[in-house]
């Protein structure tokens, strides 16, 4: 609920005009992990579609989620700091250049301060599974101009990320090939969806020498486990971990649930906790402050 100075797409390209700086965004996908994620204190966040599309609606990262799917959880987790950057996934921006169009005007409302437009066709997947299927050039570069276009029209300082899933199926030079047009196109920003090798990294930031280059970082995908420091020496300027919470989560929960069943209580340590952890990490303080300096008493014996 705090009054930002700066909007989120600015405050990222403030952090991006230092040419030492790597911004590290962990991956969340609602209220409670860009909660957490805010608390840990990173620079930006990253809202993984993966994520969207398996806590909203409870299904693989397919292509499932839609439009307005995306949108409301990006605008939701951009509402909850608007001075810490959210960089948000558009998958293939939802359709032609009218709805890419349509994409990147409802991010910019939402306060995003990035969003990436793929390559892949409308069945989609995650891009470290097999079997990827890609539009041709043109397509792929109509969506862009789109992009560009109308982030511009809408006077939004809004980052646009172009990310190519050539590399699979058509190769590393490829790959490179539709993010130099990218470029020529005028996105901000290159992604060269899993690279394969340190030497691919490496070769990125030659190539794109004076762009800002986005590294995507899936444990257990196609590109090799990378630490920040390594990332950074590469000369990458975006790293995001997109799926950091789902293995966590899942241990996690799965523990729990398992407690419950076999013993028919939930474990000691829950029990300790209460509900009031979780409150305070989703601003149940800041609420009570807010009504109570506003002249509320509704929320004054809630305590803390
Ligand atoms: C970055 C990504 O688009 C995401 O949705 O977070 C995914 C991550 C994943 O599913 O592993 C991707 O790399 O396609």
């Amino acid at each position: 609920m705090a009054v930002a100075p700066l909007t989120g797409a600015k405050r990222l390209r403030q952090l991006l005009a230092d040419p030492n700086k790597l911004i590290v965004a962990p991956g969340v996908f609602d209220g409670f992990t860009a909660r957490l994620a805010l608390a840990a204190g990173f620079d930006a966040l990253y809202m993984t579609g993966a994520g969207t599309s398996i806590s909203k609606l409870g299904w693989a990262d397919l292509g499932v989620a839609t439009l307005n799917d995306m949108v409301a959880n990006a605008s939701m987790i951009a509402s909850l700091n608007p001075s810490v950057p959210v960089m948000a996934d558009a998958d293939t921006g939802y359709g032609g250049p009218l709805m890419v169009s349509r994409t990147v005007a409802q991010y910019a409302r939402a306060g995003i301060a990035a969003l990436h437009i793929e390559d892949q066709v409308q069945q989609k997947r995650c891009g470290h599974l097999l079997g990827k299927q890609l539009v041709d050039r043109e397509t792929y570069y109509a969506r862009l101009r789109a992009a560009v276009k109308t982030r511009n029209e809408v006077g939004s300082d809004m980052l646009i990320i172009a990310r190519t899933d050539a590399r699979q199926s058509y190769g590393f030079g490829e790959a490179v090939e539709r993010l130099q047009e990218a470029v020529r196109i005028g996105v901000d920003v290159v992604f060269l969806e899993a690279m394969e090798t340190e030497e691919e990294a490496a070769k990125v930031n030659v190539i794109f020498k004076g762009t800002y280059t986005f590294l995507n970082m899936v444990p257990g995908g196609t590109t090799p486990n990378m630490s920040v420091e390594k990332a950074q020496k590469l000369g990458f300027r975006i790293m995001i971990h997109p799926v950091i919470c789902f293995q966590p989560i899942m241990d996690a929960v799965k523990k729990e649930f398992e407690t419950l069943k076999s013993t028919g209580l939930c474990s000691e340590q829950n029990a300790a906790a209460g509900v009031k952890n979780a409150f305070n990490l989703a601003g149940l303080q800041e609420c009570i402050a807010l009504d109570r300096e506003a002249g509320g008493k509704a929320y004054a014996a809630v305590g803390d």
